[in-house]
């Protein structure tokens, strides 16, 4: 049988001792404890040893001071007095001691209390308690006591002098395994726990025991510090967007309604637009726009959707819904230069929407919006992009349908099919219309679309309610 240096050590302590039992305590002299204990456990895997576990109840002194009865004699015996009026105790005593004494001097019948007053005949009179206390010393094994021992360990121990203490008395034994393995003599090699140029050049590796690791043992699980999901993923999507030639462009949560709906030629009475859907902020009420923009936004909503342009409306401060804003102010900044030049950018913000919350909708959630802007691109390269983000996404089956947003033509939307939930929206996309073009000057086809993050994380960490995302719950976010 192939044993451990350390299971041999403790075997041959049983050899060399030329005993087959041993309490704990005693192997201690040759081993430090954790050792043997995890030792002896191996040992007992291999049918070698065996252990028992005993509690032991001891006795041990819990307050070292005198009775307070004992300090009332003490005191009487000094002042040349055998008697004392009760209330005149606290002289004597802290208040809280005043009644024990009282207590145990009836108990014990070592003075007669009488009209308020304590008479003592025999001011060095003998208490059993005492002297049990005296024995004591550094502890008593409780089943060693006798019957009247145990009484008086009860009462002491109510009156806090001694406390029981329990502690686990282990033997460890050899089995007729055991016993038949140390008839013959255990040789034990030198162990060495690390290979050196020493031990290398000196060929003592050859004979030497070197301890192999048991990678197999297991181990109290390790949670180190880690970076919440959400931001995790915000992270890895970046990656892939950033590999696939986007850049990243931010834009304000703050937003006007001019950029964050006129701009996308959604018409000012769209039902969008109103309290229930969109949060409008208080104070302050309004935000600025570029006039000249303004015109040219005005005109096209005036000439296309035919109703009154309010400027009013325009200039209304609100957190915007979506981050399609972000790719309008991109477009809109830039120059005539830069609009001769491709573009693909992308954007993973905060929106807000102004929703009830449930499983599957939160006031506040994230979207990942991107556009790519060029010569010649169409309809085919849209799709041939947003099928390779999803599979860079980890989603193999895609499927399009159309659909309809006020600020693209086709629009479309993309279903991904999951083993567990079947087939589900995950995001919108479509080419600019030209009425959103015009007034910031672009000819050039754009091509747009906006994921639901949110959601897309819930699927990834196979989540069914949205809310978990954000609950920090420690043993979730341990797991993920
Ligand atoms: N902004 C749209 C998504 C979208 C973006 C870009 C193009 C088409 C659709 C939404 O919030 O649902």
């Amino acid at each position: 049988m192939e044993l451990h240096v350390d299971e041999k050590r403790l075997l041959k302590i049983f050899q060399d001792q030329k005993k087959e039992e041993f309490k704990l305590e005693e192997l201690e002299k040759f081993m430090p404890k954790e050792k043997i204990l995890r030792v002896s456990l191996w040992l007992k895997g291999k049918d070698l040893v065996e252990s028992n576990e005993k509690i032991r109840k001891i006795v041990k002194i819990a307050k070292n001071d005198e009775f307070p009865e004992r300090k009332i004699a003490k005191y009487l015996k000094e002042h040349n007095l055998s008697e004392i009026e009760i209330k005149n105790l606290k002289d004597i005593l802290p208040k809280e001691e005043i009644n024990a004494a009282l207590g145990s001097i009836k108990r014990k019948n070592i003075a007669k209390i009488d009209k308020g007053k304590i008479i003592f005949e025999n001011l060095d009179y003998d208490d059993v308690e005492e002297d049990f206390l005296k024995k004591i010393g550094n502890g008593l094994l409780f089943d060693n006591l006798n019957e009247e021992e145990k009484r008086i360990v009860d009462i002491l121990k109510k009156r806090g002098f001694v406390k029981i203490d329990e502690e686990k008395e282990i033997t460890i034994k050899l089995t007729e395994k055991g016993k038949e393995f140390i008839k013959k003599p255990i040789e034990i090699e030198e162990e060495i726990t690390q290979l050196t140029r020493d031990t290398i050049i000196s060929g003592k590796w050859k004979k030497a025991y070197i301890r192999p690791y048991d990678v197999k043992i297991p181990t109290k699980p390790v949670y180190p510090a880690k970076i919440h999901p959400l931001t995790r993923i915000i992270r890895e999507v970046k990656e892939i967007l950033l590999a696939m030639g986007f850049k990243e462009v931010k834009s304000p949560i703050v937003e006007t309604e001019f950029w964050n709906f006129d701009m996308l030629f959604e018409p000012q009475d769209h039902p969008a637009r109103e309290m229930q859907d969109t949060f409008f902020l208080k104070y302050p009420q309004e935000g600025e726009i570029p006039e000249d923009l303004l015109d040219n936004v005005k005109e096209v909503h005036e000439r296309c959707w035919k109703y009154k342009f309010d400027e009013n409306i325009s200039k209304r401060l609100i957190l915007r819904t979506h981050t399609t804003s972000s790719s309008i102010r991109y477009l809109a900044s830039l120059s005539e230069e830069e609009k001769n030049k491709p573009h693909k950018v992308f954007c993973i913000d905060r929106v807000f929407r102004n929703e009830a919350i449930d499983y599957k909708h939160l006031p506040e959630f994230y979207q990942c919006e991107g556009i790519i802007m060029g010569e010649d691109v169409n309809f085919n390269n849209l799709i041939g992009v947003l099928k390779e983000f999803l599979k860079r996404l980890g989603f193999e089956k895609v499927r399009f349908r159309p659909a309809y947003f006020p600020f693209t033509e086709p629009s479309l939307e993309a279903e991904v099919y999951l083993e567990s939930r079947g087939w589900l929206e995950i995001l919108g996309a479509g080419i600019f219309r030209p009425e959103v073009l015009e007034p910031i000057g672009i000819k050039k086809p754009v091509l747009a679309w906006g994921i639901g993050f949110s959601r897309l994380a819930m699927l990834r960490f196979g989540l069914k309610d949205i809310r978990d995302l954000h609950k920090n719950d420690l043993d979730w976010l341990k797991r993920v």
